[in-house]
């Protein structure tokens, strides 16, 4: 295949940014808003398509690397592997014509300094533009594209959560009490296709708008790629993003109306503005300045009263005790890797031992904000037992009573009530619906 000359000098912000977000990931286990927030290249579309190539490749980390295997005659560094990636999901996942998935990589490698592989990479990826349907014959996509670790974590659950990787998950509000759900512009239609920029508001008046779907648990749901701030009625505070299964540790409350609640690790917001819009007198405690400005921000634009504690939860406690406790705790958010494919390769064994110790302690604190007899939800967007079911076990032990959610209180999600009573989703669940973030939810009483 001829290298287009043309292609090697041009600047390529798309592959530019997807190639930070990769290396930052494998090489300093950095989150990818991290490289985005920090990033220079500012135009939408850009953004957009560089998101779109890097969480490609993250969702097929592994099988696109065992594909590229017997191409390779020892391991590349790093950044180098980072651009194949690029190359193979271009060509296998992306529709990119071959010529243009092989020069641009071939071209990204020169400008980063990695001219010594640029001939590899030109080599491997027109051999893959020519033999992958056959390379990657007989390859298990979900065992290798979930890291060991995790998949031997999930046990007999794998396979089925892993189902969940390879759908981009739609967008999810939740609105205040008797607001109907606008109308959306189709993903992808609402930014110039020139510059980038979003298109002006007269030209979006002219495009047609799509429903979005009404879940029963009452979230509404539109198409992977809808901007929320685009939809009608968000300068006006009428919703908030929410995932579907993220508002149900809110719903599993049931009646909040003029209760007290505190809410533990409340940035950025969607359970407080939940708990708000339905009447209760919310308290929302947040140890981070950044995030309880996000927060203030959100309860700003909804028009929701709460009362916000900058705090460590760890250390603060009220004035006076609170009806119920909604603690959402600090977690490896496994749960969201539909979302955030990164967490899968930025989260290590070690982090979890961690953030365990931490949700115990904050356990700890919440028993001392209620009287006996108070009710605690305890919610994780976690799959991991150490993290859910065993941080129950364990609280058990230390003056807490689980109290088990039945079915009807989970309504049309009543196949996520575990024998036990707790309320645990994953993403390769409810895939009728467009599928599900991972929660973890129990009910526990103060003895
Ligand atoms: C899972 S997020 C909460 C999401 C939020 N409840 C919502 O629904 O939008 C966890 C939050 O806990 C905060 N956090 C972590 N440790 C904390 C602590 N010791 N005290 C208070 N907040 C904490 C983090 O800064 C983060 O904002």
């Amino acid at each position: 295949m001829r290298q287009d000359k043309s292609l090697i000098s041009r600047s390529d912000p798309t592959r530019d940014l997807a190639f930070d977000i990769l290396t930052g990931i494998f090489e300093h286990r950095r989150m990818l808003e991290t490289t985005m927030d920090r990033s220079s290249i500012k135009a939408g579309r850009d953004r957009a398509s560089a998101h779109r190539l890097a969480a490609t490749v993250l969702r097929h980390y592994g099988s696109m690397t065992e594909l590229l295997r017997p191409l390779l005659k020892k391991e590349p560094p790093v950044p180098v592997l980072c651009g194949l990636l690029m190359g193979v999901a271009q060509l296998r996942y992306l529709e990119t014509p071959p010529h243009a998935a092989v020069s641009t990589v071939v071209a990204l490698l020169r400008r980063r300094r990695l001219t010594p592989f640029a001939g590899l990479a030109n080599a491997v990826l027109r051999r893959v533009a020519r033999e992958g349907a056959e390379l990657e014959a007989g390859l298990d996509h979900e065992r290798l594209d979930i890291p060991p670790w995790l998949w031997s974590a999930w046990g007999d659950r794998a396979r089925a959560i892993a189902a969940g990787l390879y759908q981009e998950a739609p967008l999810d509000i939740r609105l205040k009490p008797g607001i109907a759900p606008p109308m959306a512009l189709p993903a992808g239609r609402d930014m110039s296709p020139e510059t980038g920029d979003d298109t002006e508001d007269s030209t979006r008046d002219d495009l047609p708008r799509i429903a979005p779907r009404l879940l029963p648990n009452g979230s509404a749901r539109y198409p992977a790629g809808t901007r929320v701030t685009l939809l009608d009625g968000f300068e006006e505070g009428q919703f908030w993003v929410q995932d579907a299964a993220a508002a149900m540790p809110v719903l599993l409350m049931g009646a909040v109306a003029g209760k007290n609640v505190i809410d533990l690790c409340a940035a950025p917001g969607g359970k407080t503005a939940q708990l708000a819009s339905q009447g209760a007198h919310v308290t929302a405690v947040e140890r981070d300045a950044t995030r309880m400005r996000f927060l203030k921000e959100n309860m700003k634009r909804l028009d929701l009263e709460v009362t916000c504690v900058q705090a460590d939860a760890m250390t603060w406690r009220p004035k006076d005790k609170a009806d119920m406790v909604l603690l959402d705790a600090p977690c490896s958010a496994t749960g969201t890797f539909r979302r955030h494919p990164d967490v899968l390769w930025v989260k290590r064994p070690r982090d979890i031992l961690s953030l365990t110790q931490q949700q115990d302690r904050l356990i700890d604190a919440a028993h001392e904000m209620l009287p006996p007899g108070g009710t605690m939800i305890y919610a994780v967007c976690s799959l991991q037992d150490e993290e859910g079911p065993d941080r129950v076990q364990a609280a058990c032990a230390r003056g807490w009573a689980l109290h088990p959610f039945t079915e009807k209180e989970a309504g049309a999600m009543s196949f996520a009530v575990t024998a036990s009573g707790c309320f645990r989703t994953h993403p390769g669940m409810w895939p009728e619906e467009g599928g599900l973030d991972g929660f973890f939810v129990a009910r526990l009483k103060r003895i």
